[in-house]
């Protein structure tokens, strides 16, 4: 199953710079094992914005929430998802 995911990472302005470097190499780290695996498809930096628009491809809503819930900025992001399917007209048939 395919989910587009907008994710916008809020962390608190007075966070401990140490922690907040950490948080972000830790959440890089997981990012890149999952994009490894295949389950991280996309990911793109909303310009502009400390934001990005994402797709995974897992097997269920189950292990889309709890991937979610295991990013390490999760605490500090308000997330969107929508669920994708094949769209009629699209040419490409590896695009699920
Ligand atoms: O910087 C972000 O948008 C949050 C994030 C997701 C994966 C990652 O490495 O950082």
């Amino acid at each position: 199953m395919l989910f587009h995911v907008k994710m916008t990472v809020k962390l608190p302005v007075d966070m401990d710079p140490a922690k907040a470097a950490k948080l972000k190499a830790d959440e890089k780290e997981l990012a890149q094992r999952l994009q490894r695996e295949g389950k991280w498809r996309h990911l793109w930096r909303i310009a502009g914005h400390y934001a990005n628009y994402s797709v995974f491809d897992l097997a269920s809503v189950e292990e889309l929430h709890d991937t979610l819930m295991q990013l390490p900025l999760f605490p500090y992001m308000e997330i969107e998802v929508d669920g994708l399917c094949r769209h009629p007209s699209s040419i490409h048939e590896d695009d699920r």
